[in-house]
């Protein structure tokens, strides 16, 4: 049986996650601060993580940091308001698996906890994942789409390093994921460590291995994941994070195509195509000394920009069906498209956390959507109304009624309408919270 660390501090929510997801076979440990969260996790083997952003004690993001320095590879889910959408993009750049926001959709939950679960562990050996069948991946139309292909074209079959910059939830992963399959590397592994991911004590034996009793707690010989790449390539995600010592190793495996386990004195041969992602300017960082400046050239032989969706508007409507077709195959509905005033909206609406938050979006809009078409009323408010998602637009009063109607939406679904046990939960009476509905037209 699996084992979820849930923490969230609102107790009514708490609770129904809890039971939801015991019921569908997970043992769930809730608590509802990071100081607890911390001592179950260093007492118990949990599997995944699923945090609210806003603590008693922190947020989501500290538990998330000070965690990785216990065990770096557990996944996390990290939950938000949709008015903090840029905090969850914070989040994906830190290593969370993926984020879902409040009102929290049952349906949804469940099919992330079994994605978080099922996805090999972020810095795990991903080989044999050439999961990206040529169809999932979509080109693109608008003339900047058709550059990056080409460049994608022009460099995958050399064996050139490429340094792909782009936004958080851009594709970066998928361009690397291509280049790697139109290589003619495509039939060995291709590796993906998310350094986001890796703590500055881990990140050399994960990256290069170690052997038996280099150090405490290494109680077996361990491959590292340029070994697993071996005559493939490896996708460093995140390099910006990846801490000093490592880089000057990283440097030393690229120069001289040869790697030393944690503790060996044997070197080894590699043969391993290196393809490195950053959200962050990686050359600021040059600058100021945090990333080293011949590192940064070794990985720079070529570079591709992953543009913001918000800038690839010819192509996001054709993102948005393939989306909805694959959201609709994996929910056995059948959805046909999308309404006029939704097409209006997703063009108009910012999209900060990229294709993912519009993949996202789809997803939850194909599981409430009881129609045929996606229609304004399944998607967040933020998309429908063109809310702005800064949250210092919101005037605090606003920002409650916004979390106060999301808790109220989530708990009925929770509870499937059942208004007396809604009341029951979010601790109000059937009177209020009739009133309540009726004034967020719920
Ligand atoms: N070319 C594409 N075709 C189809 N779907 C895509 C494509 N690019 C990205 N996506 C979708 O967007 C999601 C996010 O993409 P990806 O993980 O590659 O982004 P990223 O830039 O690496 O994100 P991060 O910076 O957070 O690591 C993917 O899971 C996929 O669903």
């Amino acid at each position: 049986m699996k084992h979820i660390l849930l923490v969230e501090d609102d107790l009514s929510y708490s609770r129904i996650i809890k039971t939801f997801l015991e019921k569908n076979g997970f043992h769930v440990f809730a608590t509802d601060q990071i100081k607890e969260a911390l001592l179950i996790a260093k007492r118990e083997e949990i599997d995944l993580i699923i945090t609210d952003f806003r603590l008693p004690d922190g947020t989501g993001l500290e538990l998330m940091s000070q965690y990785k320095a216990l065990n770096s590879i557990t996944p996390t889910i990290l939950i938000t308001n949709y008015a903090d959408i840029r905090i969850a993009v914070k989040a994906m750049k830190m290593g969370a698996f993926e984020y879902i926001t409040k009102p929290i959709n049952p349906d949804e939950l469940l099919l992330t906890v079994k994605d978080a679960l099922k996805s090999p562990k972020p810095t795990e050996d991903s080989s044999n994942t050439n999961s990206i069948h040529a169809l999932d991946y979509i080109i693109g139309k608008s003339q900047d789409a058709i550059q990056l292909e080409n460049h994608i074209q022009l460099v995958a079959p050399t064996d050139l390093n490429v340094l792909i910059l782009g936004e958080t939830g851009t594709g970066k992963e998928y361009i690397s994921r291509r280049i790697h399959q139109l290589s003619y590397r495509s039939q060995q592994s291709f590796v993906a460590v998310d350094c986001g991911t890796l703590s500055k004590d881990l990140a050399g034996s994960e990256l290069f291995g170690h052997l038996k009793g280099a150090f405490t707690g290494a109680s077996e010989t361990k491959a590292g994941h340029f070994e697993a790449a071996q005559g493939g390539t490896i996708f460093l995600d995140e390099i910006g994070n990846l801490d000093y010592e490592s880089q000057i190793k990283l440097l030393r495996a690229l120069e001289e195509k040869k790697i030393r386990k944690i503790g060996s004195t044997q070197e080894i041969d590699i043969d391993v195509r290196i393809l490195a992602a950053t959200n962050e300017n990686l050359l600021q960082q040059v600058q100021e000394g945090k990333f080293r400046e011949d590192l940064y050239y070794r990985l720079n032989e070529f570079s591709i920009t992953a543009l913001p969706l918000k800038n690839r508007k010819g192509d996001l409507m054709l993102f948005a069906e393939q989306f909805l077709a694959e959201s609709s195959q994996k929910l056995n509905k059948e959805l046909e498209g999308f309404l006029e005033e939704v097409i209006n909206q997703f063009l108009q609406y910012s999209w900060p956390g990229n294709l993912r938050e519009l993949r996202n979006v789809i997803r939850r809009a194909s599981l409430l959507e009881n129609g045929s078409f996606i229609s304004l009323a399944s998607l967040p408010v933020e998309i429908s109304q063109n809310v702005s998602n800064e949250p210092s637009e919101l005037t605090v009063k606003e920002q409650r009624e916004v979390d106060e109607k999301s808790k109220i939406k989530e708990t009925l679904i929770a509870t499937q309408y059942n208004k007396t046990k809604t009341a029951e939960l979010l601790g109000i009476d059937r009177k209020t919270l009739y009133n309540k509905m009726k004034k967020y037209s719920l």
